[in-house]
């Protein structure tokens, strides 16, 4: 089974699914505590002040607010976590379950650590997909932001899908052609059409949104979830300061599905990814990568000289603008520092 199919199943979420991390100083739990066997399983779709809000079985109509089992420790619980919830999960106002279980996650999306927070953190979780929108004019496109946002897709386990919007100000041509050898879906949008071939792509399967402000992230939104209501054409949060902490939240696609809008991720993090853990997207490059001397940063010349990679397109496995594509954005992670003081100061 795969991992987006194993997640639909809710009926198999079972003990082997789920991991209790152990808390500081506490021994792992591994045996399901017979007090919860009734647990009841549910998708994490909104978070505010130590509340979270639950759809039971990832359905959009049964929504519980549950609060953390003093027993879940320190585990985070973030959007799209599946966990187990116990107590009233009647749904009623004014009730709160617990939750006392945070499943294994299939994929996480990562931000970086900022001013208020000096840690990196997963903000969602178990996404299939990240739709990385991005706008073709106004604000001009920057490929260093997709790079990243493609990195920490590959790293976490979701699938990249490039979103370019305001089609009617510029042509997609020169970003399509920049992209090609990823292989990755490419969508083109614009105010005055439907996005039918978005909501084709996000029909029934969980999808994270990231995008800067202003490249149209609400205007699609509002498209796809009528009853969503994202504020549109404010020009940044920014101007509400850097303090302001806007929390990521899943939105129900009315045909099935959820979109999980992140208001705020200002970059991705990436400092514990691997060029490996790059490579690792990349099946054809995967096995010669095994061959390279420890600690290959698979840049090739100058930087990693032994590097067999190049044996893959030398081999005829590959194009040699596809290894340019992988190792752009290997290069795009090891110049992290640099580029997070540039959007640290945007
Ligand atoms: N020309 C053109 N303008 C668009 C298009 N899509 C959105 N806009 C405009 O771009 C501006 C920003 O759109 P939003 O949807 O608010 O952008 P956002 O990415 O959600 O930005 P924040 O609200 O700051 O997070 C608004 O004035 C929209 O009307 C498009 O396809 N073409
Ligand atoms: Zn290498």
């Amino acid at each position: 089974m795969s991992p987006r199919d194993r997640r639909r199943d809710w009926s198999r979420l079972d003990e082997a699914d789920v991991r209790v991390r152990p808390g500081r100083g506490t021994r792992p739990r591994t045996k399901r505590r017979p007090e919860h066997a009734d647990a009841l399983s549910a998708m994490v779709v909104g978070k505010d002040r130590g509340r979270w809000t639950c759809a039971l079985g990832g359905d959009p109509k049964q929504l519980v607010v549950a609060m953390r089992a003093r027993e879940l420790g320190r585990t985070p619980v973030v959007i799209g976590d599946n966990v187990d919830l116990v107590g009233d999960t009647s749904g009623k106002p004014d009730t709160l379950a617990r939750i006392v279980r945070v499943a294994e996650r299939t994929s996480v999306l990562r931000r970086t650590a900022d001013d208020t927070d000096p840690f990196e953190r997963v903000v969602v979780a178990n996404a299939e997909q990240l739709l990385i929108v991005v706008a073709l004019a106004d604000p001009p496109p920057r490929t260093g932001f997709i790079d990243r946002a493609l990195v920490a897709a590959y790293a976490g386990g979701l699938e990249p899908v490039l979103c370019l919007t305001k089609a009617d100000l510029a042509s997609p041509d020169d970003l399509i052609a920049a992209y090609a050898d990823l292989t990755l879906p490419i969508l083109v949008t614009r105010q005055d059409r439907e996005p039918d071939e978005v909501r084709e792509r996000l029909h029934d399967r969980v999808s994270a949104l990231v995008g800067h402000s202003g490249v149209g992230k609400s205007t699609l939104v509002n498209k796809l979830v009528p009853d969503a209501e994202r504020e549109t054409g404010v020009v940044s949060a920014v101007g509400k300061g850097r303090h302001t902490s806007v929390t990521a939240v899943a939105l129900p696609l009315p045909d099935g599905g959820w979109v999980i809008d992140t208001p705020g991720i200002r970059s991705f993090g990436l400092a514990h990814i691997s060029p490996d853990d790059i490579v690792a997207a990349f099946d054809e490059f995967v096995e010669a990568a095994e061959e390279c001397p420890p600690g290959c940063g698979h840049l090739g010349e100058p930087e990693d000289p032994d590097c067999m990679l190049d044996t893959v397109v030398t081999d005829g496995h590959a194009t040699k603008g596809r290894l340019e594509s992988l190792r752009r954005l290997l290069s795009s992670r090891a110049g992290i520092d640099e580029t997070q003081r540039e959007i640290g100061s945007e």
